[in-house]
Formats: C-alpha cells, structure tokens, sequence
C-alpha cells in the first residue's frame, strides 16, 4: 500500500471506530430509557423520535458510511469532513451529526461533485452555498470492519478525478435474485432524478440498464425525506409489470429504511377498485398470441385493440358517451305520485343539473330519488284523510319504484358492455358514435363482456367509468405515483392514474427501444408529456448503462441497428471490460445437450451467479424445461403468472425477461424465423442481450437472425465460441 493510501486507511480505521463507540453508547442510551406507553401527547412524540433513532442506529451500525466529502463551505476557517450513510446518526449527546443521511440537501454534493477546482454548490433550505471540495472518497465497510478506501478526487494531490474505480468494483460484482440499493455510487445524472421536486410529472427515458427502477425506488425515499410533511408512505404507489416484478425489486425500499409503499400492479389494481366484478381474460394467453412467431405472427399497429382503447380518442370517444348518458339519464316525465299531486319534471331536472350537480352520477341518481321520496312523504302529510293517505302511499311508493326504473343505474362494467352490445343500442350512443367502433373490436369485446370478461386495455376505461359514476375517495389518491416499464402502458392508463394522483406529482420510466408491448404502450413520449402541463413536467434521458459489459452494451446496440432504419440513442457502457459476446452455432436435437453443459459448466465455477436461457416463446421454454431435466439439468421455469423470482438458473420467454438481470445470458433458437430483421423483434432481442451482467451468449441453428448476422468487431465472437 503507497504511504498516501495507508495513512488515509489508518484515519478512516480511527474514525470508525470512535464513531461505531459512539453509536453504541448511543443506542445502549435509548434502550436503557423504558418505552412510553402512557397517554401523555408530548411524551408519545418524544418517544416516537426515540424509537425511530433506535431503528436507524441499529440499521446503520453494520455499515454506518459509505462516503466522505471535506467541503470548504464559502465563508468559513476550514474545510469539514462530512461522512455520507443511508441514515443519519446524531452524537449521544448533542444534536451535531456524525453522519449524513444521503438524501439530505448537503450530501447532493458527494453525488453531484464529478471533479474538477471550480466552486461547488448545493441547494439547502437557506439557498445556494458555495464551497470548494478538497476530498471525496468512498468507503465500503462491512460488519464494522473496513475493507476499502477509494479516492475518486484529492485537491492536494496531482491527479485528477480518476475514472470512477469505485463504481466498477461495484459494477463487477455478481448480483442474487434481488436488485438492490445503489446509495454509495449514484451518479450525477441519476442524482438529478432522484432530487427533482416533488410536484411535477417526471417521464425519463433510460436506456436498457440505465438504473431506471433503482433511481425511481431511491426517488421515493429522497421524497419520503424531503417532503416528510406533505407525503406519506401508505400513499405513494408503485405499478410494475408483474408480481415476480415486484418480489425482485421488494429489497430495495427496506434496505433504505424505507416501508409501506404501496406496489401493484395496472391489473391487480384496477381489478381491485372494480370490486372484481369482471375477470381478466388469461394473461399468459395473451402473451402467447402476441408473441407467437411464423404464419400466426400478428400485426402490431395502432389498430390493435390495446392501441385503439389506450388512445386518448378513445377516452374522448368514452367521455362524450357518458356525458350524453348524463343529459339523457332522467326520465323526461313529471312525477305524479297520486292524483293531485306532481313533481314537474323541470324541478326534477334543477336538483340533478344544479343541486347535485357537483356530485358523481351514480350519487347523483341516490340523491335525487332519495329527495323525491322525502319530497312524497311531506306531501302526504298534507293530505288529511287518513283512508286516502295510506292509498296514496301505496301508490306513491309503487309509482317511485317505476319511476327509479326507469332512469338505470349501472355499475361501470354494465355501462361499458352496454356500449359494445349492438343489440341494446345505449339510448344515450349517438348511431355515428356506435359507428367509430372497428366492428371487430366492438364484436370481440361484446362477447367477452358476455363472459364478465375483460382485456388489459379494457380497464383505464372502466375505471374512467367509475370515476364518473362515483367519484373517487381521497384515500384512493396517491401522494406520489412511480410508473415503471412506461413503455408498455397506454396514454389512457396514464390519464387514469393522472386522476388518482395529487398535483401530478409522477415518476415514469421506460425505455421505447424495449417497447415489446407495442400492441398496447406508447410509441413516443410525447403521448404522455402532452398530458401534463408545461411548466409541471419534465423530461430526463438517461443513456448510461451500468449492467452490462461493454462488449455486450456495443452487441446489443447493434442489434438495434439492424432492426431499425433510424436507430434509437445507442446505450454508453460505463468502461467494464468482459468476455466477447459469444454466437454459437448449435440447433435441433444438440441444443438441449448443448446448453446442458453449458449450465454444468457454469454451475462449476466458484461464485457463479445468476443464469438465464431466453427463448422466444413460451412453448419453447416449456419444451427446454423438460428436456433438460431429462438431460439432468435442473433449472428454474418462468413462465406468464409466477410470483417469485428464485435465482439459480432459470429458462424464461424473453418477453418476461423485462427488467430482470442475470449474471449470464443464454438466448437461443436466434435464427431467421425467430428474430427477423423487424423493429418489433431486435426490441425483443435487445432486450433480451441487455439482460446480461457479464456473460452473453447467442445460439443458433443453421444461419444467425439477420439481427446478429453481420455483427463484427471486437465484442463478439464466432470461430472460437463455436468450438468452446
Ligand atoms: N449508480 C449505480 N451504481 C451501481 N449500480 C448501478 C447504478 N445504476 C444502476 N446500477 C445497476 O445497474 C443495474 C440496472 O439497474 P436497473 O434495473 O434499475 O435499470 P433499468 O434502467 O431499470 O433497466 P432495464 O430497463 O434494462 O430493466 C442494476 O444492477 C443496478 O444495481
């Protein structure tokens, strides 16, 4: 160890431990102070904070820091050395901070300081403070113990901010079965995500690997903090693609200390709001029909039903049929109880146009029935004669319940099926309106809705229904929604949830190159920008890729090439050299045996990590499943509907490959017929090579997929992978 280094890992020794001393007195301090039960409110909240700072010191005793920043702040005697960890630890006896919680506005430096001698500043509550940065330094301490210090810039020496060491050490790490925090390495770019303010719609397009869900988790415990008056954990909500989704990013939020956010997803959600009165048709079918491939593959424009009933003309389409429904809902007639007595229909018409008209239409029909009914009953209290009142009420109660008849009350799915059902033609559907239904669509989801069955694309619109119809309660509405994988959700899912969350305060992500659910999701972000308002909304492109090698970051940019006419952004790699994408020439009946000894082979290696073979369909996972395990091959099957994500080798369709990571890709079966040289399928492939950590390779039978076929250069690999 030079000098330099071994007195910086002698001082960084001394001050963990005077400050692990520290917090144990700390903590042994507030667990010696018996907890508060009683029903005074001054010593509830004193012991509320006490308790939270016993979670915190005991969560960041293993790893207490990870960074140290000395900052000459403009305007004092020297620089300070300011210690950066997930949570901050005051000393046992004063208020002053031994370490800084991440998300605080000074610890923004340690993130957004990328080198140079120029006057640093960061924004805290009394402004902008300007300073110079003398050090920053990363620190990996695990169970207390140091095991590494890295300069990634010193004023006082002559080097520069070097290439960040740091963040490669960390990159080059083999990953579990769980994605996890990042705390100790965000870069500048994603930093500006995670702080921006809280009241606007954020879109950001990151490129495969870009760290997009990791940076939206990080966002909600940044805003958790920040906000910490205005937002709630129970009110920010999470939509992720699946529940297997869901379990393999469930890490994340705890290791920040953060619990209780809400995540979902579209599906269960909204299934949920509509009391489960429809059922989802089978995802996994559907899966199947839009990923089938050969003579059945199918068309993915924007005349596709999800496309069509994701547009906002769609929501527009649906808006002016409920707003006819609310001109034509009350029956013309008056209301005539018993001879004698009339209710004019114009009364009738005032409560519902002006009374009540501030309520939902469903509330609105109970109320103004309930006041015909009270509007009765007063009315016979006029009439003297005891015989002819008990008449009356007798046919004042029959007439009302014809009258309530009349004028329909539905629930959002009978108003929906009434919409597509040719037969009933809905009163209040103009004929041209019923005309701008595609026959097909109109056929197809008549005859679901006969089912109680619905499509995915089938719910934004049932729930706009329902938002109508009574509104929506203020615990439905989130503090703060983060929409992930964006790509595959349609302008109208969007406009919904628009409606469920306070001052549009959004986090979406997504990346249009793995846009694979084309029959469904957007296909520019202007989609969904163009729903917010100018000045509350804001666009971030995040082109770095820190999972994947560069050698696979430069095939899978590649394979875009050869897919589109005009290629999206390519993905930047941070430097993390790997071995050669590997194209193998290996089909048929040898594959199985084939990829068999592949996994054996890997399965050998010390610390071997996480192993994915994606196949294009989901028969063809199934088959590979079963003749592996003949082979003695054990491996995990993913398929439409898992919950968990295991680890270990597993065999996946790549379309469910989506937002997971693996140490080492196998994609077979890249043939011509499987990957055609179609935007639709290099999005396919791209997102399948993205997949991979460290270890990509592509098998196929007699010739390559024109995606890879003329793929050359250093990252890639033929001759020799073929004989390995
Ligand atoms: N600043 C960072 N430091 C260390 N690792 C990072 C950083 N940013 C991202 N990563 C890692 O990169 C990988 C990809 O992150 P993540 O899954 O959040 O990206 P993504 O953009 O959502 O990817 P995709 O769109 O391909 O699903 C993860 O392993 C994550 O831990």
């Amino acid at each position: 160890m030079e000098s330099g280094l071994q007195s910086a890992y002698q001082e960084e020794l001394e001050r963990l431990e005077s400050t692990i001393t520290e917090m144990d007195t700390h903590l042994k301090m507030l667990k010696e102070i018996p907890p508060y039960t009683g029903p005074d409110l001054t010593e509830q909240v004193l012991e509320s904070i006490r308790e939270t700072k016993r979670h915190s010191l005991a969560q960041a005793m293993p790893e207490p820091y990870f960074g140290r920043l000395d900052f000459h702040e403009a305007g004092k005697k020297e620089p300070t050395p300011l210690y950066i960890g997930k949570f901050g630890v005051e000393k046992a006896d004063s208020p002053e901070l031994m370490v800084i919680d991440w998300r605080a506005p000074v610890a923004s430096l340690f993130y957004s300081f990328t080198g140079g001698t120029d006057a640093a500043s960061y924004l805290s509550p009394d402004g902008v403070i300007e300073g110079l940065v003398y050090l920053k330094r990363n620190l990996v301490i695990r169970k207390q113990l140091l095991k590494r210090v890295v300069d990634t810039f010193d004023r006082e020496s002559d080097s520069m901010a070097v290439t960040d060491e740091f963040l490669l050490y960390r990159l080059g790490e083999n990953k579990d079965n769980k994605l996890r925090d990042i705390v100790s390495t965000i870069q500048a770019e994603q930093d500006a995500i995670i702080r921006a303010a809280k009241n606007n719609a954020l879109v950001i397009q990151g490129v495969a690997g870009s760290g997009k869900t990791t940076v939206a988790l990080h966002r909600l415990a940044f805003l958790l903090y920040h906000y910490r008056d205005q937002v709630k954990a129970e009110k920010m909500i999470i939509f992720a693609p699946s529940r297997m989704f869901l379990d393999y990013i469930s890490g994340v939020l705890p290791e920040l200390g953060v619990g209780h956010i809400q995540q979902t997803t579209f599906a269960d959600w909204s299934l949920e709001l509509l009391e489960n009165e429809v059922k989802l048709a089978d995802p996994a079918e559907r899966l199947r029909y839009w990923f089938s491939i050969g003579p059945n593959r199918p068309v993915m424009d924007d005349s596709a039903p999800g496309r069509f009933k994701g547009s906002l003309q769609f929501q527009a389409w649906l808006e002016r049929a409920l707003d006819a429904y609310e001109q034509q809902a009350v029956p013309q007639a008056d209301f005539l109880p018993w001879e004698r007595a009339k209710l004019p229909a114009a009364t009738i018409r005032e409560w519902y146009d002006v009374e009540y008209k501030h309520e939902p239409l469903m509330k609105r029909r109970e109320r103004v029935l309930a006041r015909m009914k009270r509007w009765m009953e007063m009315e016979l209290e006029k009439v003297w004669e005891v015989h002819l009142r008990k008449d009356y009420k007798k046919k004042g109660g029959e007439r009302l319940r014809a009258y309530t008849k009349q004028w329909t009350a539905y629930t959002p799915f009978t108003f929906y099926k009434e919409l597509f059902d040719a037969a009933a033609r809905p009163p209040f559907l103009p004929a041209e309106a019923q005309a701008w239904i595609p026959e097909a669509i109109r056929t197809s989801t008549a005859a679901a809705a006969k089912k109680k069955q619905v499509q995915t694309e089938d719910l934004a619109p049932l729930l706009h229904i329902r938002q109508r119809f009574v509104g929506i309660h203020g615990e439905l509405r989130f503090d703060h929604t983060v929409i992930d994988e964006a790509q595959d959700f349609s302008p109208f899912q969007v406009a919904v949830l628009a409606l469920h969350t306070k001052n549009g305060s959004f986090s979406i992500l997504g990346d249009l190159s793995q846009g694979i659910h084309a029959y469904q999701g957007v296909q520019d972000w202007n989609e969904l920008l163009s729903m917010f308002a100018e000045d509350s909304r804001g666009y971030f492109t995040l082109n770095r890729s820190y999972r994947s090698t560069m050698e696979i970051i430069y095939f899978a940019n590649e394979v875009l090439k050869h897919g589109f006419a005009e290629p999206p952004a390519p993905a930047v790699p941070v430097f993390r050299s790997g071995e050669p994408v590997a194209l193998v020439q290996a089909g048929g009946a040898a594959l199985a045996a084939r990829i068999a000894e592949a996994v054996a082979a890997h399965r050998s290696r010390e610390g071997a990590g996480t192993l994915a073979v994606l196949a294009r369909t989901e028969e063809r996972c199934r088959k590979l499943h079963a003749e592996l395990a003949a082979a003695g091959c054990e491996a995990n099957l993913i398929v439409p509907g898992q919950q968990q994500y295991r680890g270990g080798v597993s065999i996946v369709p790549v379309y469910m490959a989506k937002g997971l990571e693996f140490d080492t890709v196998f994609l077979i079966d890249v043939d011509p017929d499987h990957y055609t040289a179609t935007p639709q399928d290099a999005k396919l492939l791209y997102v399948g090579c993205t997949r991979a950590l460290h270890e990509l390779k592509l098998f196929y039978s007699d010739q390559p997929s024109p995606l890879i076929a003329e793929i050359e250069g250093d990252f890639a690999e033929r001759a020799a992978a073929a004989a390995k």
